[in-house]
């Protein structure tokens, strides 16, 4: 996966080494300066060589800070960021249904992408700084006095068993508190949702208690893993600066004992210490990378769920004439199956079963939001619509649920959202569809309020029905439009669904009484089947349909609507 980051936004890396490279000159300029500077002051004169290392240290870091900083600023991590933010949404556009679920996960992946930036703009290059460092340490210590080695070295491997030791019990620590803010959390709503109840039962003081339990629960559990978090710095803490110290210690040690100079001993405790710090900065950066990692890793699963997805769905095509449909649908287990069924332009299919049969469940498998769970839907007698690209399908297929979307601004912008119409107005005008917008006074250049909430919603659908109408495609689903809304709109609604047919491939999914009269050609969803019929023949022949009529027509009598 760290492979995989560091391929990102590969064409702006460079920004990252030349940002990398003014950074580490400039943090060796300070060594250079003690190192040099302990010379002129304790031995009176300064080996030439220093001028020149300092000279092009100052040079690079002038340069690097004075103009390439200002234009540099983090190029890589910007363009790696876009590059990851680019193929996951488009990997989620390709894969979304748009339930609330996934929106909370797209949520959670939108806030990762923000946080993904600290690994290209801080972790990569501290790393590569420390690596760096860690050559010029190693070397100049090898040469200078070999044995001060030892000592950073095993600084660092006391640190890494200390961290190592204590993952363990982080892991521990965090599960607990996540648990007891879940727990808090589902306890405070349900208890701030139901106040009134509880005040009205009498029941307070009960569920104050327990409020009180899980708060004082919660808070121990924060405190253990803040506890947990001050212990790992201070191990941290004490392995590094205690290294620290010990190194300074020892090289005094070796300077009394006359086997180092004095300067050489500033010098490289100099060094080595801008080392190990160094090192307490990427522990630190470590640690919140690795708390990011797995939500990174599921990043990398959405593009790559969607890139195998784009290999299988590669095909495109040009007009759809003809759908044929024959297998099982349903989520997990079979909902129903069907043996035939074709669907055509020139007639209105309708489709119509009992609250849960799977109506609705058939639109989402043309939509491509779920796959068959065998068979196959065909189009144009030749290509299976699993191999088609959905981006390419959303081309051809509109779909029409009973909840309307409309966006806040006019009804012509809502209508003209996919609009493929030059001459609209006029196809609204044949279609007799829109036409209360002659009625108000600034007609189409009417706001329409947040989702709609200026228009009733019998308009609100018109608009809807409009809008996908004016996108112009080759076939059409509607679901369960005319439910929701009254009868005059739904009259109107349906007429237009007809006319539309005449045309287009269009299945209309509904269980209105008014609707069920007028279609010709009708399937229904029987015991897991599907038959075919017309709305007198279905109720001749299959019980279901009869006493599914029977409900909704005392249904209307009970509301006077019939
Ligand atoms: N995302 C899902 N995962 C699993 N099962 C689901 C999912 N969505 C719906 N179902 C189930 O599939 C079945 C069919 O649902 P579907 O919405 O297709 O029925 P329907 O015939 O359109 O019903 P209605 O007329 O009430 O809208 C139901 O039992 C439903 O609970």
């Amino acid at each position: 996966m760290v492979k995989r980051l560091w391929n990102l936004g590969k064409t702006e890396r460079w920004k990252m080494w030349v940002q990398l490279l003014g950074q580490w000159l400039s943090e060796l300029l300070v060594v250079s300066i003690v190192w040099a500077g302990s010379q002129w002051i304790l031995l009176d004169k300064v080996n030439p060589i220093w001028y020149w290392i300092i000279g092009l240290q100052l040079l690079v870091t002038l340069i690097y800070l004075l103009a390439i900083r200002k234009i540099n600023k983090n190029g890589w991590a910007v363009a790696a960021s876009r590059d990851l933010q680019d193929r996951y949404l488009n990997a989620y556009l390709k894969s979304s249904d748009s339930s609330s679920d996934v929106m909370l996960i797209l949520h959670q992946d939108l806030r990762t992408l923000k946080s993904v930036a600290i690994f290209f703009d801080t972790i990569i290059p501290t790393i590569l700084q420390l690596i760096l460092t860690g050559v010029v340490v190693i070397v100049v210590t090898l040469v200078i006095h070999p044995i001060s080695l030892l000592i950073p070295v095993a600084g660092i491997l006391l640190l890494g068993m200390g961290m190592g030791m204590l993952q363990g019990l982080g892991d521990k620590t965090n599960l607990a508190y996540i648990k007891s803010f879940n727990h808090m959390g589902q306890r405070f709503l349900d208890d701030f949702l139901g106040m009134s109840t509880l005040i009205m039962n009498g029941r307070q003081h009960h569920y104050a208690k327990d409020f009180k339990n899980d708060s004082e629960n919660f808070r121990q559990k924060t405190m253990g893993v803040l506890e947990y978090q001050l212990q790992s710095l201070t191990i941290m803490d004490f392995c590094l600066y205690g290294t620290i110290g010990f190194f300074l210690l020892a090289q005094g040690h070796a300077v009394i004992a006359g086997s180092l100079t004095l300067t050489s001993a500033i010098g490289l405790s100099t060094l080595t210490a801008i080392w190990l710090i160094d090192f307490r900065k990427f522990g630190y950066f470590i640690h919140v990378f690795v708390s990011t990692l797995p939500k990174i890793k599921h990043l990398f699963t959405v593009i790559d769920d969607a890139t195998e997805m784009d290999s299988s769905k590669s095909n495109q095509i040009s007009k759809v004439n003809k759908i044929d449909f024959s297998g099982e649908f349903g989520y997990h287990q079979t909902l129903f199956s069907i043996n035939e069924m074709t669907l055509v332009p020139g007639e209105l299919v309708g489709l119509t079963g009992p609250s849960g049969s799977g109506k609705s469940t058939l639109a989402k498998t043309m939509m491509q939001q779920i796959s068959l769970l065998s068979g196959q839907i065909k189009l144009n007698d030749e290509t299976n619509l699993n191999k088609i690209d959905p981006l390419s399908w959303f081309k051809h297929v509109g779909y029409l649920g009973p909840t309307t979307v409309l966006f806040d601004g006019t009804i012509e912008d809502n209508l003209l959202l996919g609009s493929q119409f030059p001459n609209w107005q006029q196809r609204l005008i044949d279609l007799k569809l829109c036409q209360f917008v002659n009625d108000l006074p600034k007609g189409f250049k009417t706001p329409v309020g947040e989702n709609g909430a200026q228009l009733s919603p019998g308009q609100r659908q018109q608009i809807a029905v409009a809008r996908a109408i004016l996108s112009d495609k080759d076939v059409f689903i509607f679901d369960e439009v005319t439910s929701n809304i009254d009868p005059e709109n739904a009259d109107m609604i349906l007429d237009v669904i007809k006319h539309l047919a005449k045309d287009k491939i269009v299945l209309l999914i509904t269980h209105r009484l008014a609707d069920l009269r007028q279609l010709s050609k009708l399937y229904l969803i029987n015991q897991q089947k599907l038959v075919m019929g017309d709305f007198d023949s279905l109720q001749q022949n299959v019980p279901k349909f009869k006493q599914l009529v029977s409900e909704q027509e005392t249904l209307l009598k009970e509301a006077g609507l019939k």
